[in-house]
């Protein structure tokens, strides 16, 4: 990296935090690499590489691109790809990434690694660079097939929020390898150390993808955008994958196919330019994804960035009918945020998910209150099971008991962990009016002081539950009668003294 400044009388050296950034370390690796450069001043002839690397001209360029022009390629430069992680000395998440764009799409690609080995020791050779071109192929590392029977899928490490980890929940990981750079990530990709890289966010950029996408693709991979269009690279196309990115070496179409769709839909495919188009059409008319017409007739010209995510559900009406939260959040604050956001919706979902343990307590109650507010309240609510918190089933039962209507249906896991649910429930059962007009419980169930709890529940209602699963009758008499001689044997349980009053 060179500095633009040229007012600076000392050169200095990037600004970093100096407990990190080993300058000394680095000088000795690259000792051209700390010192400004005036733009004015010519550069040094030694900074010039002028060396030709045999390997690459043994290689044939493929006649697709012999009569390729000037004015259709576009270069994409990123100087320093992982930039965070260079910063908190991680140093071989870093890329120098060059693309080389053919008529908008990503055709060559370098990806040098110039801390590559640096923790080998003395004699390892130090950086490597990985090449690619479509109808060539890719050089410069060894390819490897991924490990069979899992689902490794790596994503960013420093630039995560709940959409981008719910895309990757939603692609059925069975390890989520979170590094650095683009570049790094696509070299994890073709080594087989991962199976995909998904990132929904719209923060990459274009010379973050261009190189890797031509390497990956030249040996045979994908590199889309979430919805599985192609990202494109000329030059006058928005800077920011604002479609994200999906990345694999095969099996492509069945990530894209994971992807939730109320995530696909904040997510906007790259607009070929009307040069593009035209020359689609040229090659066969009748190819050009009608999809991708109609968005192009209806957003050209708009150059304003959908909202962000959050903001996007705050600012829509109607609101979304069906909202997932990821599994854990990692971001603990959110789920107040999203409490209050389904409070001030008009009208709130209709369904709501909660990931099943949740590692925020707190939001059990807060999610209670919510149902309590909202007019109508949720047809229909799942809680996990079983449930790590008991406390949440009292919660519960307050929000049951003050909503009108109550729930048709109501499930309980079967057998439940928490045996005081069951008195709890019935106290619902008791004081609601119209009572639920099913409800179930296990057969034959392990809790025996359920079962004169439910009779007395039975007896008190009007009318009676129109269904009601219990086991035989013989069955459920011998249960009482079991529960009658225990409990002559253990009147100290609270739960049994309480069946008992209700006898
Ligand atoms: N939310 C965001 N804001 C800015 N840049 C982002 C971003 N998310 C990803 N990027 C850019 O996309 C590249 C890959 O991201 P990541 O390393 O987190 O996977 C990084 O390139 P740089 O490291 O060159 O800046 C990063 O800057
Ligand atoms: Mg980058």
């Amino acid at each position: 990296m060179f500095s633009s400044s040229s007012s600076s009388p000392s050169p200095q050296p990037p600004s970093m935090p100096s407990a990190i950034f080993n300058k000394k370390f680095h000088e000795r690796l690259f000792p051209w690499s700390l010192k400004s450069l005036d733009p004015a001043e010519k550069i040094p002839d030694s900074y010039i590489v002028t060396e030709v690397t045999e390997d690459v001209l043994s290689h044939t360029c493929p006649d697709i691109y012999k009569n390729v022009t000037d004015d259709q390629i576009v270069i994409w430069v990123d100087p320093l790809d992982g930039t965070a992680e260079f910063t908190q000395g991680l140093l071989d998440h870093v890329t120098v990434l060059i693309g080389v764009a053919v008529n908008g799409e990503a055709k060559g690609g370098i990806i040098y690694q110039p801390y590559y080995n640096y923790q080998a020791g003395q004699g390892a050779p130090l950086g490597r660079c990985i090449w690619g071109l479509i109808g060539l192929g890719s050089f410069g590392f060894t390819r490897e097939v991924p490990p069979p029977n899992q689902n490794l899928i790596t994503t960013t490490r420093s630039h995560s929020d709940w959409v981008v980890t719910e895309a990757v929940n939603s692609c059925e990981p069975t390890e989520i390898v979170r590094v650095g750079g683009a570049g790094h990530k696509v070299l994890l990709l073709i080594e087989g150390k991962v199976h995909a890289y998904v990132f929904a966010s719209k923060g990459c950029k274009k010379w973050d993808t261009c190189a890797p996408e031509a390497v990956l693709c030249a040996i045979g991979g994908s590199l889309t955008d979430l919805l599985g269009k192609p990202i494109l690279y000329h030059s006058s196309v928005q800077r920011r994958n604002a479609g994200g990115v999906l990345a694999t070496v095969q099996n492509h179409q069945w990530y894209v196919d994971r992807i939730p769709q109320e995530i696909r839909e904040n997510f906007v495919s790259d607009i070929p330019s009307d040069e593009m188009l035209q020359s689609k059409q040229q090659v066969a008319e009748d190819s050009v994804d009608s999809a991708v017409t109609s968005r192009v007739q209806g957003d050209l010209g708009s150059s304003v960035d959908p909202p962000e995510f959050d903001k996007f559900f705050q600012s829509t009406q109607p609101s979304p009918s069906s909202l997932c939260v990821p599994n854990p959040h990692p971001v603990p604050s959110v789920y107040p945020t999203l409490t209050q956001f389904l409070q001030s919706t008009q009208p709130s979902p209709s369904s709501l998910c909660v990931p099943n343990i949740h590692p925020v307590p707190s939001v059990y109650p807060t999610l209670t209150q919510f149902p309590l507010c909202t007019q109508h309240s949720p047809s229909s609510f799942s809680l996990p099971y079983p449930h790590p918190i008991p406390s949440v089933y009292s919660t519960l039962t307050h929000f049951l008991q003050s909503s009108q209507p109550s729930p048709s249906f109501f499930s309980l896991p079967n057998p439940h962990p928490v045996s005081s649910v069951y008195s709890t429930l019935t106290q619902f059962l008791l004081s609601t009016l119209p009572s639920p007009n099913f409800f179930s419980l296990l057969n034959p169930h392990p809790v025996p002081s359920v079962y004169p709890t439910l009779t007395q529940f039975l007896q008190s209602t009007q009318p009676s539950p129109s269904s009601f699963c219990l086991p035989t009758l013989t069955q459920f008499l011998l249960s009482i009668q079991t529960f009658y001689l225990s409990s002559t044997h253990c009147s100290a349980d609270p739960e049994k003294g309480l069946a008992r009053q209700g006898k």
